[in-house]
């Protein structure tokens, strides 16, 4: 069955926009973080603490494999470096799925993340000088990846329900 899969930085909205598109279109979302957090009952600070981001990487894949596979039509909200590990990103191109990448401004990503780093082990503990450079190096590096969507929606200065309504029209 289909799959509307949402990718991209930390922070450019994945999470909130599956929630609000879900509403919109009627179909089931599934937050890949809150999917690996319920599955091995740890939260993602404590998975990055306890066993490592290489630890946390694989099961990232593993969890996503099994949404895809699964036989309901869905939205996957993916973490934000999901598609930079393993062969995610081949799997954006797969038969029945529609990927779009939720593309934001390195401003508008320190502005969101400056208020919301606590649950987020690779930025929790950067000062915003930090956090400014770290998020312009890092969107550099992923980018490549991010680009393999099939889809490309920008989401600065715009409201949830502008984003998804975006959505809805790039997937008509
Ligand atoms: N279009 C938007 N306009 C303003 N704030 C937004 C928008 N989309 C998301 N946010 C806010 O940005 C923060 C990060 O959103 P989140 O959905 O957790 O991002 P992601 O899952 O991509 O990391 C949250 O505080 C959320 O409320
Ligand atoms: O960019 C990343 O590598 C990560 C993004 C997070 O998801 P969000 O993009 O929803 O914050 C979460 O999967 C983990 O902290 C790692
Ligand atoms: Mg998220």
């Amino acid at each position: 069955m289909r799959k509307i899969i949402l990718l991209g930085y930390m922070g450019c909205g994945k999470s909130t926009i599956a929630k609000t598109l879900s509403r919109i279109i009627r179909m089931p979302f599934v937050d890949l973080d809150e999917y690996i957090e319920e599955k091995t009952n740890l939260s993602i600070n404590a998975i990055f603490e306890k066993h490592g981001e290489i630890y946390f990487r694989k099961v990232e894949h593993e969890s996503f494999l099994e949404l895809l596979n699964s036989s309901e039509a869905m939205i996957i909200g993916l973490g934000g470096g999901t598609p930079c590990y393993a062969n995610n990103h081949e799997l954006l191109k797969g038969e029945n799925v529609l990927s779009v990448y939720l593309r934001a401004s390195i401003e508008t990503l320190f502005n969101r993340l400056s208020a919301n780093k606590s649950k987020r082990p690779l930025i929790a503990n950067k000062n915003e000088e930090e956090m400014k450079e770290f998020i312009a190096m890092h969107l550099f590096e992923r980018s490549f990846y991010y680009n393999q969507a099939q889809y490309k929606v920008n989401v600065d200065n715009k409201t949830i329900d502008q984003v998804v309504l975006d959505i809805v029209s790039v997937l008509a």
